[in-house]
């Protein structure tokens, strides 16, 4: 499996020396095409750090991140915007919509900003909204939709461009558990049937139990992975695994593993 992703010694110090906060402090971790991978770690661990990162909305005191073989610090100008729009789909725990535009609208703009063709958005937007079971909501505003449409809509906008990769941060934070289970479904679904490679944030050990390898980070570094590959093991199981990991991570026991 070819890696599309690669971070090599990865740092994110916030603040002068003497007050400093090492958000990241060496971080190391490969996604390869395809793969949907966690992360978790309890507050404060440096998880939105990594993803901001990558999304190149902060800069790294130092390391590498290399997105399909090209290190995206050195990207500048139009290669930086063509990274940001259609190379990595963000997808928010707040949705992130804009308010006064309406859920095709919405989900139309990554397209209209970046040229693609009129007949080519419809079809995409037509096979996307299908899938997400928003194509009622379309017409709306977001105050006009619930939490679990709104993040569906947000998806949507986010996978529209087809990237190479979907960052999500918490998406399931602000939804309740019914629609939490249905985009994790969804995002499962586009995973395991359309090969998106998917790198998601999250503290929901119930959401965490679709992907198919976690990293826990705690205090900036990699502590532990778990893989769902043992044969047999049910969706289930993995969760009671994820959860023994976030126990001994509340615990603060980073050495017992
Ligand atoms: N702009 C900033 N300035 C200073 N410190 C920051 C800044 N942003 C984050 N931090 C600190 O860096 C550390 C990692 O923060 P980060 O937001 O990445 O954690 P997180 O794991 O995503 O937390 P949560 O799960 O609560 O969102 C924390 O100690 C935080 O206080």
């Amino acid at each position: 499996m070819n890696a599309i992703l690669e971070i090599e010694g990865l740092k994110k110090y916030y603040g002068r020396a003497g007050n400093q906060t090492k958000a990241l402090d060496g971080i190391a971790l490969q996604v390869t095409d395809g793969e949907f991978l966690g992360i978790m770690g309890s507050s404060g661990s440096g998880k939105s750090t990594l993803l901001n990162c990558i999304a190149t909305v902060i800069r790294p005191t130092a390391g590498k991140i290399v997105m399909q073989g090209e290190e995206i610090q050195s990207m500048k100008g139009r290669k930086l915007s063509e990274y940001r729009g259609k190379k990595i789909g963000y997808l928010f725990q707040n949705f992130e919509l804009l308010d006064n535009l309406t859920g095709r609208e919405n989900i139309m703009l990554p397209m209209s900003l970046h040229n693609i063709p009129d007949r080519e958005s419809k079809k995409r937007l037509s096979r996307l909204a299908g899938y997400l079971e928003i194509t009622d909501v379309l017409d709306k505003f977001p105050s006009q939709m619930s939490g679990g449409q709104k993040q569906r809509v947000a998806a949507a906008r986010a996978l529209i461009m087809d990237p190479c990769m979907i960052l999500a941060d918490e998406p399931t934070g602000a939804l309740d558990s019914r629609n939490a289970k249905m985009l994790m479904e969804k995002l499962s679904g586009l995973n395991r049937d359309q090969h998106a490679t998917i790198l998601m944030v999250t503290h929901d050990s119930n959401a965490a139990s679709y992907c198919r390898r976690i990293l826990f980070i705690q205090d900036g570094r990699i502590f532990h992975e778990l893989r769902r590959d043992m044969p047999g093991e049910t969706q289930q199981e993995f969760y009671e695994r994820i959860l023994k990991v976030m126990a001994q991570l509340g615990g603060g026991s980073a050495n017992v593993l």
